[in-house]
């Protein structure tokens, strides 16, 4: 696990932009996995930019999400669907057709989990999967308990994740309670996995993630069996963890370790 500590959110989402800039300036055709949540937000804008200004171009990519609530169909402006197009797709060169979210409105939610799968697989495999984290530890809507080999399914939300997610929906407003979303392993089989997370209210779910146990109980602390998981973090949510220093320490290392390189 590769853990990156800045100072504030903005800095946050640029560091995950460039992680993605350098992706598809390496690979026009990359298979990119991307999340939802408040936190991917900004980093979305930055890449609408980039896009816009030339720098990049989705002309070639294909993309998948990782969750859905079961039960919105994707013009529902709460679904997930609806948010990529909004926050994202609605503003950048990528061909629609290409992108990819669980279908909220799928008549047998069970085979589409399956469908789900197979699309991912055929497209090669997801090069980079955005993740954003739940205060409970979930990544996409695998809530805690979830197994760490579990691949696309129908998953119950915890009342925690209820209510977190609240905030999206009207009072008097149907706020789901299932959704269909990529399991821990398929998440796993992503070759880079780049994890955002910003704000004191992340801060335990950081800390049981990196230095806690291997465990169901905090589905995010399955990134460390993943060999390029990069968290990326602000001081907030980084205020728990006991070895900030060391890994600051060692991203100077990793740092003159790359000048060097450069300079050869
Ligand atoms: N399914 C999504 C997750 O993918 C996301 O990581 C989480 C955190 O969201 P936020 O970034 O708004 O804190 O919210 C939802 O539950």
């Amino acid at each position: 696990m590769q853990v990156v500590i800045l100072k504030d959110a903005a800095e946050v989402a640029a560091y995950g932009a460039d992680i993605f800039t350098t992706q598809l300036k390496r690979k026009a055709n990359s298979v990119l996995g991307l999340a939802t949540g408040s936190t991917p937000v900004a980093l979305y804008q930055e890449l609408i930019k980039r896009n816009q200004a030339n720098d990049i171009s989705f002309a070639e990519v294909t993309s998948f999400n990782l969750d859905e609530y079961l039960g919105l169909d994707g013009s529902h402006p709460q679904s997930y669907r609806y948010f990529m197009q909004q926050q994202l797709f609605d503003h950048i060169n990528i061909d629609k057709s290409n992108t990819h979210v669980p279908p909220g409105d799928a008549k047998n939610p069970i085979t589409a989990c399956g469908e789900y799968e197979a699309r991912i697989k055929s497209a090669g495999g997801i090069d980079v999967q955005l993740l954003g984290i739940g205060r409970n530890g979930h990544i996409g809507f695998n809530e805690p308990s979830s197994g760490l080999t579990s691949r696309t399914r129908v998953k119950t939300l915890t009342k925690a994740t209820i209510d977190d997610n609240a905030r999206f929906f009207k009072a008097d407003e149907y706020q789901p309670h299932l959704s269909i979303t990529m399991g821990i392993g398929t998440i796993l089989d992503a070759k880079k996995v780049v994890l955002l997370a910003t704000g004191e209210n992340k801060a335990d779910a950081v800390v049981a993630m990196v230095e806690g146990p291997l465990t169901a109980a905090c589905p995010a602390s399955a990134l460390q069996m993943h060999r390029d998981a990069v968290i990326v973090i602000d001081e907030a949510a980084a205020s728990k963890l006991k070895d900030i220093e060391f890994y600051k320490h060692i991203e100077n290392e990793n740092q003159k370790l790359l000048d060097y390189l450069a300079s050869l």
